[in-house]
């Protein structure tokens, strides 16, 4: 299993294995033991799934504040997408920078976002199917979210940052600065 950690060294890349034979191929997707080895050591409660039907979707940016912080443990398994992870955390060395990776059915990796970081993705291919392990489960209440191209931040989308397909609420999420005192170290 190949294990990476992105230049913020909380997000994890990690690739399992895929045995390819005649009939296709078989892969841990998720391996508890190695999973904690690697890093990932909070148990996981939920599991999420979603398609987005056209290129340039952008979900995001999201977190659950406490006490339903959530990681996530991201993988792309139809299509592609760009995922970033944006330390919200007051306090840490990295606090509003932000990391990204693209993620695919191709390269099969899959990343992990830490409680305290927002969380988004921008689909590069149609029918981009993403599925996601969570440490806590959904709680609308404690739900926030970020506008995906505020600059303060400054994320690279891949297909730019001024037009994407968006959520009615995403739309009108507030700048990075309405996330200070969201989280802390
Ligand atoms: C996130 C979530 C949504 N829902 C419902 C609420 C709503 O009716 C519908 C669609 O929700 P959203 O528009 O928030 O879905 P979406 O924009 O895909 O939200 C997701 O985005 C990515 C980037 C994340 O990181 C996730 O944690 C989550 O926030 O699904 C659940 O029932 N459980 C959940 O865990």
């Amino acid at each position: 299993m190949k294990i990476e950690r992105l230049a913020i060294p909380d997000v994890i890349l990690v690739t399992p294995p895929r045995f390819g034979d005649a009939r296709g191929f078989f892969s841990e997707t998720y391996n508890g033991p190695r999973f904690t080895e690697a890093g990932i050591t909070i148990p996981f409660v939920q599991d999420n799934q979603s398609l987005s039907k056209q290129k340039g979707v952008v979900r995001g940016l999201h977190c659950q504040l406490a006490p339903h912080a959530q990681g996530k443990l991201v993988r792309c398994t139809r299509g592609a997408i760009f995922d970033v992870a944006v330390d919200a955390r007051v306090g840490s060395p990295t606090y509003g920078k932000w990391v990204g990776a693209e993620i695919s059915e191709e390269n099969w990796t899959q990343i992990w976002v830490p409680p305290g970081f927002l969380h988004g993705f921008q689909t590069l291919t149609e029918n981009a199917e993403v599925q996601y392990k969570c440490t806590d489960v959904y709680a609308k209440d404690c739900e926030r979210a970020v506008i995906w191209n505020d600059p303060e931040i400054g994320i690279e989308w891949p297909l730019g940052g001024t037009e994407a397909v968006l959520s009615d609420k995403d739309q009108v999420a507030p700048p990075f600065s309405a996330a200070h005192g969201w989280f802390s170290l």
